[in-house]
């Protein structure tokens, strides 16, 4: 039952009263260090659910490499293919933070970049066993189309979340995951067509689906969000329970995280069920402040959803 997730990003943040102007210095109130990309966050999420699971990526010989590895170790999540490179530092993405919650972020992608169809192949074994393989957009995309259709010719499970979202994304993504999973911006930019509600999100499914995707769900945060699969037109919207949101970053994470250890761990079940579920356990991680402090372990999760 694993799970094949890429992208080490180390995030730093910087509290302070305002964002500095260039070639200023000003004194901030905070600093911390986090772990983060996409795919660390979704890989941590399912991990905690129970899934047992494991990271394809490269990190660079540097001071974060070790933090960083010991996070996914502590939150029991295989290292067995995380390589390291001399040639670019790991991943980082260096934020700050202004009193009225702005921010500017710079992301140097690093190692995550140098990750190509060698690693794939050092990691063969992994993929094609793989119950559920889940790709984002922050490493080079050819490299996760790759993983994608090697998951496709072994039969296994795969996933999309074509985030950070690119409007000239190659046609075959669409055709080589089973579930095709976006927000509404990525939606958006994908599609050409503005999402603003539940009808918006629907025709953007439909379209996705015309593109040539098996099932598509596009989330619509505190609206939960809406399910569209090739084997039933008509497009499902899942709400979910209204809750009071202390810090929304990662909901998206903890959303396709969720969806991830379902199908792994109950393939047979209804994708809309699995969509509920994974809006009920989002909707835990929005209400805590943090991306991965904020998301469940299942024992913090009601049993109904196991
Ligand atoms: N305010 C909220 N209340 C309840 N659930 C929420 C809320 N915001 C998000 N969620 C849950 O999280 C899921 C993903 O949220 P969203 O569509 O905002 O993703 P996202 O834009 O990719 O998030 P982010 O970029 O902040 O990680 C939603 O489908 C929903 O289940």
């Amino acid at each position: 039952r694993q799970l094949l997730i890429f992208i080490p990003i180390c995030v730093s943040v910087s509290q302070a009263p305002r964002l500095p102007k260039a070639g200023e210095t000003i004194h901030g109130h905070r600093f911390f260090i986090g772990f983060g990309g996409k795919g660390a966050n979704q890989c941590i999420q399912a991990a905690r659910m129970g899934a047992k699971t494991a990271k394809v990526c490269k990190v660079g010989r540097d001071v974060f490499w070790n933090d960083y590895i010991q996070n996914f170790k502590n939150n029991g999540t295989s290292t067995a293919y995380v390589e390291q490179t001399e040639n670019a530092a790991t991943g980082a993405a260096s934020i700050i933070v202004n009193d009225t919650g702005e921010n500017a972020i710079v992301i140097v992608a690093g190692a995550n970049m140098l990750l190509g169809q060698e690693e794939l192949q050092r990691a063969l074994t992994a993929i094609v066993n793989a119950k559920v393989l889940v790709c984002q957009l922050e490493i080079n995309p050819d490299t996760s189309l790759q993983a994608l259709r090697m998951a496709r010719e072994n039969h296994g499970q795969s996933y999309h979340n074509p985030a950070p979202a690119i409007a000239d994304l190659c046609s075959d993504f669409y055709k080589a995951s089973d579930v095709f999973c976006c927000n509404e911006s990525e939606a958006e930019l994908l599609t050409g067509l503005s999402v603003t509600s539940v009808e918006d999100a629907s025709q953007v499914g439909l379209e996705l689906l015309n593109k040539g995707c098996g099932s598509v769900i596009v989330t619509l945060g505190p609206q939960g969000c809406v399910v569209c699969q090739s084997t039933n037109m008509a497009p499902k919207h899942i709400p979910t329970t209204a809750v009071t949101a202390a810090d929304t970053t990662g909901a998206g994470d903890s959303f396709i995280g969720a969806l991830a250890f379902y199908m792994a761990h109950y393939p047979t079940m209804q994708l809309e069920e699995m969509a509920r579920r994974a809006n009920l356990v989002a909707a835990v991680s929005v209400q805590t402040v943090g991306t991965q402090t904020s998301f469940p372990f299942q024992k913090d999760l009601p049993t109904e959803l196991f």
